[in-house]
């Protein structure tokens, strides 16, 4: 036995009077020693429960990020039940794919001309579209049967067709974007997926999620080639639009996406756009061994405008709230009022999020999120001060994001109804791993 092993052994003279005496102490220690571990194993349940109990509600406007951070929350947290839906999300990307294309396609279709017949050819005023384009609207044609489909799959609304005005920020004027996947409230959208899919693992026919994957992979150079053509891309930018920057934009990974044998990866998911609809309820049963046994519940919105009146409810029963402003915006118009900035937007909305008295014994936390697309609409030289006109700092990333962390700090300051702690972060959601979890979690344990 090691001289650091406990109890020490007796003594070898020891006598009986002695060894009773020890044996007792020893009695003694043991029963303490166990009321410290039940009470330390009391204290163990009671913060699990209570963390069970953790309600966390996430706002803002929409295309903020709410359920994207929710999915990095879930990947980092829960590993496992995230990666056994990472099938479910293959026709989402498929779909966000599809519908960029689509969207070029109206665009060449409308500024330029197409009628076969020579005679309306000579009448009409619009520029001739290049032979290349031709072809390539021509073999891409079928795209619009896969977007049919992958719709259907879903159970997803069709988008808006025309105007095809996917400007930053605009979206077109009905209730779902050119861009926008829109499917109906909670997880029914992976429930419609699974029976797709089943049916097609059944191999009873040719399901319709494989003939949607084969005319993808049939086309998949036609579409490589409709990104990378000078042509199309001044196109676009004579219109104004910005692709790249939009929600559930695969086309710069079209190869891979494309593919017959496409697997989406951690990234693709958190990158895919499905659009919030009502108030959905996750539970997160995290795996993670720290936390193992523990289940957060996260109340995540639809941040439409038409959506937020849904929200109330949900106020009075939540330990803290998780507010995302796309910093990114600040150059963009809501989808849903064109006249309407996405930054005031989110200012406005901090606001009375603030001022709310069901909120009040909430702990806030602040996600300044998509700072990536900040940064690169700095960088390409953007200037902020042209959209906040108040704003009189350096147009680099740094002068900006304390510019605003400081705006929010001030509203949150003067508008709460009583005194509160506010933490702010700067994010992007996308990226994986992420700080994201990091950031979040800890501080949402301190609410508890
Ligand atoms: N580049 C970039 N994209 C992001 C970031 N956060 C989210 N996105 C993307 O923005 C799009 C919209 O994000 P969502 O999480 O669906 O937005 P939401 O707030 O849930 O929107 P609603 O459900 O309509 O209220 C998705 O395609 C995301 O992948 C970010 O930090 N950077
Ligand atoms: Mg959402």
């Amino acid at each position: 036995m090691s001289e650091f092993s406990w109890p020490p052994s007796p003594p070898t003279d020891e006598s009986d009077l002695d060894r009773a005496l020890r044996l007792q102490e020893e009695k003694e220690a043991k029963k303490i020693s166990d009321e410290i571990d039940r009470a330390i194993e009391k204290e163990r349940q009671e913060l699990k429960k209570r963390r069970s109990a953790m309600r966390i509600l996430l706002l803002g406007q929409a295309e903020s990020g709410k359920s994207t951070m929710l999915k990095n929350f879930q990947l980092h947290f829960a590993p496992k039940a995230f990666h056994t839906e990472v099938e479910l999300w293959r026709p989402v990307i498929q779909l966000n794919l599809v519908r960029s294309i689509n969207v070029i396609l109206n665009i060449l279709s409308s500024v330029h001309d197409v009628p076969a017949d020579p005679a309306a050819r000579r009448l009409s005023t619009r520029p001739i579209s290049p032979e290349s384009h031709r072809l390539l609207r021509m073999r891409l044609a079928p795209i619009r049967q896969v977007e049919l489909i992958l719709t259907k799959a879903l159970a997803a609304e069709p988008a808006e067709q025309s105007p095809p005005d996917v400007r930053e920020g605009v979206q077109g004027d009905g209730p779902v974007g050119p861009l926008d996947v829109c499917v109906r409230p909670g997880s029914e959208w992976k429930t419609c997926v699974r029976e797709a899919q089943l049916l097609t693992s059944r191999g009873t026919r040719r399901g319709e999620l494989d003939n949607a994957a084969g005319i993808l992979d049939a086309c998949r150079e036609d579409i490589v080639a409709l990104w990378a053509d000078p042509g199309i891309q001044a196109t676009l930018r004579a219109q104004g639009l910005h692709l790249q920057n939009q929600p559930g934009f695969f086309l710069d990974q079209a190869a891979r996406v494309a593919a017959l044998d496409y697997t989406p990866t951690e990234e693709d998911i958190l990158k895919a756009r499905i659009r919030t609809t009502g108030v959905e309820e996750y539970r997160v049963e995290m795996e993670t061994a720290t936390e193992k046994g523990e289940s957060w519940t996260f109340y995540d919105v639809g941040g439409h405008r038409g959506q937020r009146a849904a929200w109330a409810p949900y106020f009075d029963d939540v330990n803290a709230m998780v507010f995302l402003c796309p910093i990114a915006g600040f150059d963009q118009v809501l989808s849903e009022d064109k006249s309407v900035n996405r930054l005031r937007d989110s200012m406005k909305l901090w606001k009375t999020i603030c001022k709310s008295k069901a909120l009040a014994g909430a702990k806030f936390i602040l996600l300044l999120n998509k700072c990536d697309i900040l940064k690169a609409k700095l960088d390409s030289g953007i200037k902020f001060s042209d959209y906040v006109t108040v704003y009189e700092g350096g147009n680099t990333f740094e002068d900006v994001t304390s510019y605003l962390k400081r705006s929010f700090q001030v509203i949150h300051k003067e508008y709460s109804p009583r005194k509160r702690e506010l933490h702010v972060h700067l994010t992007c959601a996308i990226v994986c791993p992420s700080r994201l979890p990091f950031v979040v979690h800890p501080m949402l344990t301190r609410c508890l």
